[in-house]
């Protein structure tokens, strides 16, 4: 098949970088980088311009199986992580964002993040 100018032969494994897709700019606005989970307030159709491009979870006969599951757990473990820490920014943080296959903080910082991670889940062993 051909995309645009570009011949795919048959049999051509093609990966498509999610990422990208997540943080373009012509999808989803000059703000496509900032963390604004208020763009999805009228649902996918209101935050960019093709929702068929916001594929979390894969799309098509091999889309994730356990999305549901996945989405329900997330709601309960944020829940539960709101109703019971406060936050705020601490004064040694450093933004130092890394991409792997998603985003995450650079190895630097990852030993915090598994600090407040055990604390959490050893929160959530209590329900
Ligand atoms: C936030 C959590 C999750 C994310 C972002 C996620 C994302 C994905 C993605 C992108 C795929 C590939 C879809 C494709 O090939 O188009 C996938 C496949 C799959 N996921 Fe998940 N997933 C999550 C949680 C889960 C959970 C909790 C389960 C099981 C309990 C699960 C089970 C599966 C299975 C079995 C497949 C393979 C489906 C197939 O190839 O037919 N996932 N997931």
């Amino acid at each position: 098949m051909k995309f645009g100018n570009i011949d795919v032969p048959k049999g051509t494994g093609l990966w498509i970088l999610i990422l990208s897709l997540h943080t373009n700019p012509d999808i989803w606005g000059e703000d496509a980088y900032k963390f604004n989970p208020e763009r999805f307030a009228n649902g996918t159709a209101g935050a960019c311009t093709h929702p068929h491009v916001y594929m979390p979870f894969g799309v098509g006969p091999r889309v994730c199986l356990g999305q549901n599951l996945a989405m329900l757990e997330l709601k309960m473990l944020i829940a539960l992580i709101l109703s019971n820490f406060k936050f705020s920014l601490s004064p040694r943080y450093i933004h130092s964002p890394a991409f792997g296959l998603i985003f995450k903080i650079s190895n630097k910082r990852t030993i915090h993040v598994c600090y407040i991670l055990r604390q959490i889940y050893s929160l959530c062993e209590k329900f």
